[in-house]
């Protein structure tokens, strides 16, 4: 196996980054600075037919399962879709219209692999009628959070991601991401953001846990290169390995991800429900023990969450929501973001505590995970 000697360099369609300190990846302001700067105003917005109430970018993208979208308008978002650079807006009426700034391919093909990404095939609304139907409290909250939709992701680049959020907030994670990303294509430039298709696996082996930990990725930098490696020893590849998981019933899919280094239950769970197609998986921490001892298994209240009662939490979720609990779970997880809680009447509030203070919208979350 090709070990890591070659520094990391930037091919010539991949700009290094830039000269500021280790994970502050800016938005430039300055098109001078940067001439491949996308004009988003004299591009194509094509019109997707799909509502706010199956997505809603805000609730969708910043909260927690991608750290590579960025905030790119008021009710705007731009990222990758494999190596396709897209913008999502909100039109007037509410709707979605995508913009596709670097695509050669044919707008049906391209818009197809969006499609599957945004896991356009699960109707969100019938979901949730479904869960409010069985729960009083999805029922109060959905009104308040519709179109929080859970994503398919690319499961090497969800994988990544999830284990760069151990013990992080989200802006962090955000800045290791990026960090990460960079490796990758160069893609373009929107309202400042540089964006990158994602590295591959060869191309992430080339970056030493030295390198990582310089760059401020602490421990977990050992846990991505090992991963890293892990991966590209699979027979048949890594990317095919991760790919196959997809295939597997979620306890499978869980023990095979836990065998990687830096993935326990809660990063595995996250990789499973949005890359993996394993809609019942239940990620589990403090966050999520505390919500399942408030409103699904209030006979466990006040006792500390241990590994052996990860299981107790996700029979609960799966046996109050069924075989989506996984979309459910979200959707509790996103009322407790200390940006929507400002939104919603404290009556609703899973802690009784001090109002969160009002964020704007458009402000970047700073939130542990
Ligand atoms: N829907 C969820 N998103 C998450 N992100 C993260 O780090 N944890 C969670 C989670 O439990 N649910």
């Amino acid at each position: 196996m090709k070990k890591r000697s070659r520094p990391i360099s930037h091919p010539p369609s991949t700009p290094p980054p830039s000269s500021s300190p280790p994970l502050k990846s800016k938005p430039i302001s300055n098109s001078i600075k940067n001439p491949k700067r996308t004009l988003l105003t004299s591009l194509n917005w094509v019109p997707l037919n799909i509502s706010k109430s199956e997505l809603f970018l805000p609730l969708t993208f910043p909260t927690g399962q991608t750290f590579r979208w960025k905030q790119t308008g008021p009710l705007q978002f731009t990222g990758v879709v494999g190596s396709h650079l897209v913008s999502l807006k909100h039109l007037d009426n509410g709707d979605i219209a995508a913009c596709f700034h670097t695509s050669k391919d044919d707008l049906f093909d391209v818009k197809l692999i969006l499609f599957d990404f945004l896991n356009v095939g699960i109707c969100l609304s019938e979901l949730w009628e479904v869960f409010s139907g069985s729960d009083s409290r999805f029922a109060q909250l959905a009104p308040y959070l519709g179109g929080a939709r859970v994503l398919r992701q690319d499961p090497l680049e969800c994988l990544v991601q999830f284990i760069c959020s151990s013990n992080n907030n989200i802006k962090r994670i955000t800045q290791m991401v990026d960090f990460v990303s960079s490796l990758g294509v160069y893609l373009g430039t929107v309202e400042g953001f540089r964006f990158y298709e994602f590295p591959s696996l060869d191309r992430l082996s080339d970056v030493s846990e030295q390198e990582l930990r310089v760059a401020g990725f602490g421990y977990r930098a050992k846990y991505i290169t090992r991963t890293v490696d892990a991966l590209r020893a699979k027979p048949g590849g890594g990317v095919e390995w991760l790919a196959s998981l997809r295939d597997l019933d979620l306890q499978m899919a869980i023990d095979a991800l836990t065998t990687l280094p830096g993935v326990g239950p809660k990063v595995a769970a996250c990789v499973a429900l949005f890359s993996l197609d394993q809609h019942h998986a239940i990620p589990v921490d403090t966050h999520v023990w505390q919500i399942a001892t408030t409103h699904l298994i209030p006979e466990l209240a006040g006792t500390r969450l241990t590994p052996k009662l990860y299981g107790r939490v996700a029979e609960a979720f799966v046996g109050k929501y069924g075989k989506y609990a996984g979309w459910a779970q979200t959707l509790l997880f996103i009322a407790e973001l200390p940006s929507q809680k400002a939104l919603l009447p404290s009556i609703l509030w899973t802690t009784a505590e001090k109002k969160p203070s009002k964020p704007k919208r458009s402000k970047k979350n700073v939130e542990d995970i």
